[in-house]
């Protein structure tokens, strides 16, 4: 997917889209962080981020929603990159290139993945032989999101959604993904949630991933997974942007097996039956008008890797 060279010496890796199967979300901690009970998808959407050795911290950006990134020492590549050279003394600095497929603030942890990525090239790039403890310790303390990006495949998060555990999981399963033209903040997405639950009075339990997730998940049954997607944030997402819901049921009404809105949204995830259904659903979406883009994907895929250096 590179669309530009990279610099010499640039050790590259390749990373993730996430969407979550279920979100279970409970109370508001003392800290701001909500307590989560999550499955992880990691899907067939990908960043590539390269690193290299250079005189100053540098990020630079391509592909289709690389104008929606920051470029200064807010991107959260550039805080990955900082906070290793920072934790084990490294006195380099590094020219960051990444090529960005993952829409941004779409719910798909797009900005997680560049960070996970750029811990995991700046381990190679400075030998630094980090474990995968090490590295789960950094990308905890840089989102919730990155230690899934790192890991990929399924998964469980609880905590803020930084501790993984595995899931039992079989087959492979087709996503379309429908993208909206401007993204959602996810802390104005918790916060709607609050809003919403102390609107209504809802009592909010311990968070726990249902049983039909994981059992859908041991079948493999595109069918039976479809029908256990769960949002908690949906309904925050739907209240700050009302058309969201009108796509999740046209996408469902359109033959997909589950519409769930992506994370903190605007992304809505539409499971089918297979790659061929997937192709038809999105023929009816786009012909539907109800969104900007549409992205076919499938998961579960591996987490970041190092893309190998290619032989002279
Ligand atoms: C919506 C999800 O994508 C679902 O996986 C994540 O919960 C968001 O993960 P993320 O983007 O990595 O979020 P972070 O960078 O850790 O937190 C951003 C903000 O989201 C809110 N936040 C995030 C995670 C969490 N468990 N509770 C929260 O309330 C907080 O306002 C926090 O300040
Ligand atoms: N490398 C990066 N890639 C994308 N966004 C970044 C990056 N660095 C910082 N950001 C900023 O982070 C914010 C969230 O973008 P991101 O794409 O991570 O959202 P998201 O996919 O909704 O995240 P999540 O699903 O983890 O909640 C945006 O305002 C974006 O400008």
């Amino acid at each position: 997917m590179t669309v530009a060279p990279t610099l010499p010496g640039a050790v590259t890796v390749r990373v993730p889209a996430k969407v979550n199967l279920e979100l279970r979300v409970g109370p508001r901690r003392p800290d701001g962080y909500h307590a989560l009970a999550t499955v992880y998808q990691a899907v067939s959407l990908h960043d590539e981020v390269s690193v290299a050795r250079w005189d100053d911290w540098e990020v630079v950006a391509a592909g289709p929603y690389a104008e929606r990134i920051p470029l200064d020492g807010d991107n959260l590549a550039v805080r990955a990159a900082r906070l290793v050279a920072d934790r084990w003394q490294v006195d380099e600095r590094v020219s960051i290139r990444i090529d960005k497929d993952i829409p941004v603030a779409g719910g798909m942890a797009g900005g997680s993945a560049d960070a996970a990525a750029t811990l995991l090239a700046c381990d190679h790039l400075w030998g630094l032989g980090l474990d995968r403890d090490e590295l789960a310790e950094l990308a905890a303390s840089l989102g919730s999101d990155v230690p899934f990006s790192l890991a990929g495949g399924n998964a469980m998060g609880s905590g803020r959604g930084e501790q993984l555990a595995p899931v039992l999981a079989r087959g492979t399963f087709h996503w379309v993904f429908a993208i909206s033209d401007t993204g959602l903040s996810t802390p104005q997405v918790y916060a709607e949630c609050d809003r919403l639950r102390e609107r209504d009075g809802v009592d909010v339990p311990e968070p726990h991933v249902s049983a039909e997730l994981m059992a859908a998940l041991r079948s493999g049954e595109p069918a039976a997974l479809g029908a256990a997607l769960h949002n908690d944030l949906e309904p925050a997402a739907f209240s700050l942007r009302p058309q969201l819901r009108e796509l999740r049921d046209a996408g469902v009404e359109f033959g997909a097996l589950g519409g769930v809105v992506s994370g903190s949204g605007p992304t809505v995830a539409f499971l089918t039956e297979s790659h061929e259904a997937s192709l038809d659903l999105s023929v009816s979406l786009a012909a539907s008008d109800l969104c900007r883009d549409l992205r076919r994907a499938k998961g579960p895929v591996h987490g970041a890797q190092v893309v190998p250096a290619p032989r002279d």
